[in-house]
């Protein structure tokens, strides 16, 4: 396994809830896996325990492990070449990464890659005319072009996992679209891991394999992304889908999920979800399940979707 996260939890003081409670999630070799929730839900802190990145102060157990080698242990030069060889970060902004006086090819050779390298990988993901491209500067580009360059500097130390951290959030649909379609291209041709955060359910499902939804700091779902988009287990999941718009559903009408998301300063003794959730039974105030696995192969932490209520809830 590629990124296997086991069982994390991370608090951080003043926080009445933990950022992360229990959450696992995996990437094989060459998969496509999608991180989604509302804002707050723990995505981009999940995706960060891969560098071993963590908030000021945290305090952190599970474990977090890289092609076998626990993350969370490494320490001075094994964590820097970590950082730098084996997972590459594409965040939402690509003018936030590239240096607006310096040319775009400069990006590429400052991670390595020689003159006629930084040519390739930009001809590699989809950048027209790389050569005089890379003789520009950021100013010259559209964002869809600079979210190009700074995937292919990501590229340039050959990672084995990409982390996509709302790298398509800033760009119009088609672009976004071409963004998703290259990444997964990559992802065939360098045998890349990928996890790509977004808020965006429809996105997640129609360009990844499997899709991990956090509620609150939890994993609340894990399904396949064929099985979350016809039959989503958990409510939350639901709630997702039927309030953000497809071409196919124009007739249906977009029901927002009640209530908002809760903060660091809400506490559970049950489900997360259970204010906000239309199907919850009397005993989700009191017990939240680990994800439970579902009869596809999938899991979810919803006591009603399981059907485990009247064997498996504890009095
Ligand atoms: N360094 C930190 N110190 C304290 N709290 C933090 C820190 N970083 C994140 N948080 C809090 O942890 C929670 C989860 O944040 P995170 O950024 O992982 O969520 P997210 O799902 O990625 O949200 P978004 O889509 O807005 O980026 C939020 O409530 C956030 O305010």
């Amino acid at each position: 396994m590629l990124l296997d996260i086991d069982d994390v939890s991370v608090t951080v003081p003043g926080a009445a809830r933990p950022l992360l409670d229990s959450v696992s999630l995996r990437v094989a070799e060459g998969e496509v896996v999608a991180l989604v929730g509302e804002s707050g839900s723990g995505k981009s802190t999940t995706a960060r325990t891969a560098l071993g990145l963590l908030p000021d102060g945290a305090a952190v157990s599970g474990s977090v492990r890289f092609d076998g080698t626990e993350v969370l242990t490494l320490t001075g030069e094994r964590l820097r070449a970590h950082r730098a060889g084996s997972v590459a970060l594409v965040h939402q902004d690509p003018r936030a990464a590239l240096n607006p006086v310096r040319r775009v090819g400069d990006f590429l050779t400052e991670r390595g890659a020689s003159r006629a390298e930084a040519v390739e990988l930009l001809a590699s993901v989809g950048l027209p005319d790389p050569a005089r491209r890379a003789r520009q500067r950021p100013h010259e580009l559209s964002g869809g072009m600079l979210q190009r360059v700074v995937i292919a500097g990501a590229l340039a130390a050959r990672p084995r996992l990409l982390l996509a951290d709302e790298a398509t959030s800033a760009l119009d649909v088609t672009t976004q679209a071409d963004i998703l379609a290259l990444l997964r291209t990559l992802r065939a041709e360098h045998g890349l891991g990928l996890l790509f955060i977004t808020h965006d359910l429809h996105l997640a499902a129609a360009y990844s394999d499997r899709v991990y939804v956090m509620y609150a700091g939890r994993v609340v779902e894990e399904r396949t992304a064929k099985a979350l988009f016809t039959t989503p287990a958990h409510p939350y999941t639901r709630g997702l889908l039927s309030c953000s718009p497809t071409l196919d559903a124009l007739e249906a009408p977009l029901r927002p999920i009640p209530g908002r998301p809760p903060s660091l300063a809400d506490v559970f003794e049950g489900c997360a979800f259970v204010e906000r959730c239309g199907e919850a039974l009397p005993e989700c105030g009191t017990w939240a399940p680990a994800p439970l696995p579902l009869p596809d192969g999938g899991a979810s932490a919803c006591l009603a979707a399981s059907g485990t209520v009247e064997t498996e809830v504890k009095p």
